[in-house]
């Protein structure tokens, strides 16, 4: 080619200049009519842009070697069979339990990485140690057991090894497991059972066993020609007990020859079969159970070959007999970000229009009803070259044929707009613009750019969205983070539904396969068996994020997803659907239903959720600390006493629960992270940053505030005071008789805490409520499973009444308060009232009002004898609590450990 090239102006010098051309001469020529094509092309480069020179788009190559046919066939046969057929008398929970070397080894991280992506409990627990407790009130506590180590299982000692073994029997329970060995060996007898190895191999043409149980979300047609490593281990059976679930041959040397030799002697099994010259090894072996009533999985690698991942879910669903299955469904979604979005070059030609419909056509053979999803910012329509100004008038010619939803008129992101009628205005660009040109939105559906304002939320985009569209579903890759992907989850803010979005490697500038991060081999990679493929093993409904300019140049979109549905559909029995984002969020939190609540964290502590959020929202209005409670011990006396620190500033007033925010217990927490940081001040310029903090009595004892509160504010400080449980018990009846509650009018305070399961439900109902925050052992446990004991202060609320100043030094030296606040000088004991109060001058004092320090009758014997023993035991598991922890006992549980005999 090269010479060719230098060849023609030669050729062209001679024919002009005649015969007598001297080689020299023909250079001369041939380097100035070079130089001259260079200017030409350099010309013709800078005057054309990149779409001009577009070759023909790569093509999927992905092919099945198995009929669409045999599959349907396939699909409807596995549509009707699971492994769910004993979940009735199933007597474990739903936990896996994961035995690993160390809790860093990466055989280990990978199984967990899968439970976790799968939404499947695990407990870790490190193999070689005792077993942990299996089981707890006569249920087994783990479904399947996975050793990551084949060896671990195999070496355990043998009081262990039978007590577990004799788990899985009785509660039919099944046991997984990796090989691993550094050695390589020959026929080596797995250690106790009928079975032989051999380790170190390579292998090549990894292919299933068709007429394995095990195979639900496996397809058994294909080969994997090649195989990563060099360190399988293949199975030599000797019992009827196993089958296999998957076979290999040996990659070829001259030593591997020799083992094929000692295999076949040593082999009767029907399961390791001679096919032509090559012997098939059995690689994942099923144990029936046949040998010791025990049923086991053996993988002789790890996930580092692709295809062991849904092959291990498969072998957890029918170890577990279903419990632990993911659904066959995929629900798929593509949204196409950014339509109309996109400099020259980066746009759609009239071509690239129709290969998206050819393509949603041929994307529909396997995704049930599959339409693009298109999200369109109008301002930008016909901003192109006349050519792709022709490629914008296709989408609208065919706008019917696509699925619409607004992004933003001006692909603005808007947490940049404070004001809602802004964002308004926007968005009513945006729908005059669907008007003009007859699109048929789909309004309840609508996604942001950059997912700005979606999370952390912008209040006014939801408000804006809710007006103007109506919205009622979004989606963001962006909750609670971006990574790890495995962690995406939806959750619903005022009604709108938010599902998580899946990233497909492809971003708004890979417009061409050769330029790919990685190259061609990284996407293919990922779309056999990589990541890609694994996202849509792991997430029964992916909404995907592409990019218009996806569409455009190589259309990476569409070799992407057409190759990655070919590959699944080759690999797997899953079946595809699509439905529109509405149903599709009602089937997303149908089947999680614990993702409805969300979970506010604090924008500032991620770096890319802070580029999303407002700069007029500011993380310094969220309180150091917290005083948790509980109810009826002082609380509203240490708030006030605190507020009167020069360096500490209390929240702002709540029209409705007075001083107390009460955010992370109850229904407030729906209303958003605003609502709650516009409790507390902002900086002020010029002034140092007071310490805030807040109240709430009845996060001590909320099962979800110290998640939601640790969430939040991870480095915060929590005060709790305790005073006696059973007094406090009496205080809070009396509270309840001042706030006429009906049900404590009509019965004495020994009625209410002696109601058994007889009496009324309200009556029992506000016995729970009395007693259950004094059982502080619990909730205290609770509070420490989130932060650590140096973030707690434990009060003595005796204490806090009879010597305020000295409890007030104490939290001052907690929370290293500056400057020291001299107490002694600002309370007083006020005889009248019978409590320390604020000193307001030298005759006057400020105390609290009439609601804390009532006057009522003292507390009947009965009930104080009967609070006695019912605290008894969570009083000493308190006591030790407290020692652990280094916190002072208070008096009061002092006097009450001396009763106990
Ligand atoms: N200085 C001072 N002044 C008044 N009251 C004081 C003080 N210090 C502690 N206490 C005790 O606080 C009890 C009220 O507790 P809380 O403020 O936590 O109650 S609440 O949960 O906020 O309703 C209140 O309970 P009752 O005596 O039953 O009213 C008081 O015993």
């Amino acid at each position: 080619m090269r010479l060719l090239r230098w060849n023609i102006p030669l050729r062209l010098g001679r024919h002009f200049l005649g015969r007598q051309l001297t080689v020299t001469k023909g250079i001369v020529i041939a380097v100035f009519l070079s130089v001259a094509s260079l200017l030409c092309l350099s010309f013709y480069v800078s005057s054309f842009n990149v779409h001009s020179v577009r070759h023909l788009p790569p093509q999927p190559t992905v092919k099945c070697t198995v009929s669409s046919d045999l599959l349907r066939n396939l699909h409807s046969r596995l549509a009707s069979s699971s492994h769910s057929n004993y979940t009735a008398s199933l007597r474990f929970q739903n936990k896996v339990l994961v035995m690993v070397e160390t809790q860093y080894s990466l055989r280990g991280q990978d199984v967990i990485m899968l439970l976790e992506a799968n939404h499947i409990d695990y407990k870790l627990e490190l193999a070689g140690k005792s077993l942990p407790a299996l089981t707890r009130a006569g249920k087994g506590k783990f479904g399947v057991i996975v050793f990551e180590k084949l060896d671990s299982y195999l070496m355990m000692d043998k009081w262990n090894r039978d007590l577990l073994d004799k788990y899985c029997r009785d509660y039919n329970v099944g046991i997984m497991a990796f090989t691993r060995t550094d050695t390589a060996l020959v026929n080596e007898n797995v250690h106790g059972f009928p079975l032989a190895m051999h380790t170190q191999l390579s292998l090549q043409n990894y292919r299933v066993n068709a007429q394995s149980d095990i195979l639900r979300i496996t397809r058994a047609r294909e080969v994997a020609r090649t195989l990563p490593g060099d360190d399988w281990t293949v199975f030599v059976p000797n019992h009827p007990t196993y089958r296999a679930i998957s076979y290999a041959n040996i990659h070829r040397t001259t030593d591997s020859d020799d083992l094929d030799d000692t295999a076949a002697e040593v082999t009767q099994d029907p399961t390791t079969r001679r096919a032509s010259k090559e012997i098939e090894y059995i690689v994942a072996v099923q144990d029936l159970g046949l040998f010791d009533g025990v049923q086991r999985v053996f993988f002789g690698n790890d996930f580092k070959f692709w295809l062991h991942r849904i092959l291990f879910l498969d072998s957890l669903s029918y170890l577990s007999h279903g419990k632990f299955s993911v659904p066959l469904q995929r629900f798929i979604l593509i949204d196409v970000d950014d339509i109309f979005v996109g400099g020259q070059g980066l746009r759609l030609h009239v071509d690239d229009v129709q290969a998206m419909l050819t393509s949603q056509k041929k994307i529909r053979d396997t995704v049930k009803g599959f339409r693009f999803n298109i999200g369109y910012s109008g301002k930008y329509f016909h901003h192109g070259t006349p050519e792709e100004d022709r490629g914008d008038d296709a989408l609208i010619a065919n706008r019917a044929h696509f699925d619409w939803f607004p992004h933003m008129w001006r692909h603005l992101q808007p947490h940049k707009f404070d004001n809602v009628s802004l964002l308004e205005t926007e968005m009513l660009m945006n729908y005059n613009f669907a008007q003009k040109f007859d699109i048929a939105v789909n309004s309840s559906y609508a996604v942001a750019p950059h997912h700005s304002g979606v999370y952390p939320v912008h209040e006014q985009l939801y408000e804006a969205w809710k007006r103007i569209w109506g919205v009622k579903v979004t989606s963001t890759e962006e909750y609670p983070h971006l990574r790890p992907a495995r962690y995406r989850r939806g959750f619903i803010h005022r009604g709108i539904k938010v599902l998580p979005r899946q990233t497909c490697g492809l971003f708004t500038h890979t417009i061409l396969l050769d330029h790919y991060p990685g190259g061609r081999e990284r996407l293919d990679t990922s779309i056999r068996g990589g990541e890609l493929f694994q996202t849509v093993i792991n997430n029964p409904i992916s909404v995907f994020m592409t990019h218009m300019s996806n569409y455009g140049n190589d259309r990476l979109a569409l070799y992407t997803f057409e190759s990655l549905l070919k590959f699944l559909q080759c690999w797997t029995n899953l079946q595809f659907q699509w439905l529109p984002p509405l149903q599709l969020a009602q089937v997303y939190f149908d089947m999680y239903p614990e993702e409805e609540d969300p979970v506010w964290g604090n924008p500032c502590n991620d770096k890319r959720h802070k580029e999303i959020w407002s700069e007029s929202k500011n993380c310094e209005r969220l309180p150091q600390f917290l005083v948790i409670g509980p109810q009826k011990t002082g609380t509203t006396a240490l708030y006030t006493f605190l507020a009167m620190h020069p360096a500490v500033t209390s929240n702002f007033n709540s029209p409705t629960t007075f001083e107390e925010v009460q955010f992370f217990n109850g229904r407030n927490y729906y209303r958003g992270l605003d609502w709650y940081m516009n409790f507390f001040p902002g900086p002020v310029e010029g002034s140092p940053s007071p310490v805030l903090f807040e109240k709430s009595a009845n996060y001590f004892d909320s099962e979800p505030a110290p998640y939601r509160a640790h969430v939040l504010l991870p480095h915060a400080n929590l005060i709790c005071i305790l005073a006696h449980p059973a007094k406090r018990a009496y205080s809070w009846y009396q509270h309840m008789r001042f706030h006429t509650d009906k049900v404590a009018l009509s019965y004495s305070f020994y009625d209410v805490i002696s109601a058994n399961e007889d009496a009324p439900k309200v009556l029992r109902e506000l016995r729970h409520r009395c007693l259950n925050p004094g059982l502080y052992v619990q909730h205290l446990e609770r509070w420490l499973t989130y932060y650590k004991p140096k973030q707690l202060l434990i009060l003595d609320g005796d204490r806090l009444k009879s010597d305020p100043i000295a409890v007030m030094d104490k939290v001052q030296m907690f929370l290293r308060l500056e400057p020291y606040f001299d107490y002694s000088i600002r309370l007083k004991y006020n005889p009248k009232k019978g409590f320390y109060c604020q000193v307001l001058n030298e005759h006057h004092t400020k105390c609290l009002g009439r609601s804390k320090g009532r006057v009522y009758p003292p507390m009947n014997p009965k009930a104080e004898q009967y609070l006695q023993a019912y605290y008894k035991r969570y009083n000493i598991a308190l006591s030790k609590l407290l020692s652990r922890l280094g916190q002072a006992v208070p008096g009061w549980l002092q006097d009450e450990l001396r009763t106990v005999e």
